[in-house]
């Protein structure tokens, strides 16, 4: 790894915020009195039913979207915009890259908005190529490659920005098991080698339980934050080692428990941690009424990996 950066030093901060998409009689609530906190170089994963807003949510923490209520910020500054200080992966690898442009190209062309000069552009291309393992693929073109290669291609068009906040929406769940697993491992590589802060929105249990030091659920309607979940695997993680935990499978089901509503967030478990500013107010606020959101869990279908599916 020949690409190193500075860590902003800086907690990314949401606080009470809400989301509500339309007006009138089409408004449509879908984030209320969210709260949560990401220290710097935490790994933190929210994970949420199916159409709880968790896209929303990122979109929000990106700039991308201005929340109708609270605020997002990095330390004291507003996160109104898309800035520098934060870089964003979309689930969808085919509908970011460009297939016209050759891989080192895709990755290099973001930073001319930035007023990098090409030298420079080229140079941080092909050490972020080298970052996700593609070091030797910057001369193809996009469709020559895998999905999972095309997925680290999008990773490293984000990392060259060198921005200290790498926020990932359901990076992983367009390839297969296999290609799952080492870009998870490669998240959590990148975190400690490039030394960021890193948050994923995921409904997928295990992986959020595998690679998180926290893990934030989110749940109700609308939707708030039921809870924030101290990871204790440890440092390093392990695709078997760490999956056959029991500890693990505790974490595991504690997640989903509370996705499907069977734990109360009037009432959590003992070692639970309470969001910034999640008060009781804030978690009657993510109460999912009986039957409202209720997940049905899926199984990944090359693992055992439990997956949230629901209607919202
Ligand atoms: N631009 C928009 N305008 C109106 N409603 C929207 C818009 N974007 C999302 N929604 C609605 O907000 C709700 C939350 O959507 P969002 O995509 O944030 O949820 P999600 O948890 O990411 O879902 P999934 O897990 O299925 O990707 C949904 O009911 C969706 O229809």
């Amino acid at each position: 790894m020949t690409q190193q950066i500075a860590r902003h030093g800086q907690p990314l901060v949401v606080d009470e915020v809400g989301m509500t998409y339309g007006s009138g009689e089409s408004a449509h609530e879908v984030l209320r009195g969210l709260s949560l906190r990401v220290d710097p170089g935490e790994f933190v994963c929210i994970v949420g039913p199916s159409g709880a807003g968790k896209t929303t949510l990122l979109r929000c923490l990106s700039g991308l979207l201005r929340p109708t209520a609270g605020s997002v910020r990095i330390g004291e500054q507003p996160v109104t915009q898309p800035l520098a200080e934060i870089a964003v992966v979309f689930q969808d690898y085919r509908g970011s890259l460009m297939p016209w442009m050759r891989v080192r190209d895709n990755v290099a062309f973001p930073l001319e908005g930035m007023g990098v000069k090409k030298a420079e552009r080229l140079e941080r291309a092909q050490q972020s190529l080298e970052a996700v393992g593609l070091g030797d693929v910057g001369h193809k073109y996009p469709w020559q490659l895998s999905g999972g290669m095309q997925q680290r291609v999008a990773i490293a068009r984000a990392i060259a920005y060198r921005s200290p906040i790498l926020l990932m929406d359901e990076p992983f769940g367009s390839v297969d098991a296999q290609a799952r697993f080492d870009l998870e491992d490669l998240a959590l590589r990148l975190r400690r080698e490039l030394d960021i802060t890193v948050v994923v929105v995921t409904h997928d249990i295990d992986e959020a339980v595998y690679l998180s030091d926290r893990v934030v659920v989110v749940a109700g309607t609308p939707t708030s934050v039921v809870d924030d979940l101290t990871i204790d695997l440890g440092p390093e993680r392990d695709q078997i080692a760490t999956r056959a935990l029991p500890r693990f499978a505790e974490l595991r089901s504690r997640v989903l428990s509370e996705i499907r509503g069977e734990r109360s967030p009037g009432h959590p478990a003992p070692d639970a941690r309470p969001a910034p500013g999640t008060g009781p107010s804030a978690s009657a606020a993510g109460a999912a009424p009986e039957g409202e959101r209720r997940a049905e869990p899926r199984e990944r279908s090359e693992s055992t990996a439990e997956t949230v599916h629901t209607s919202a």
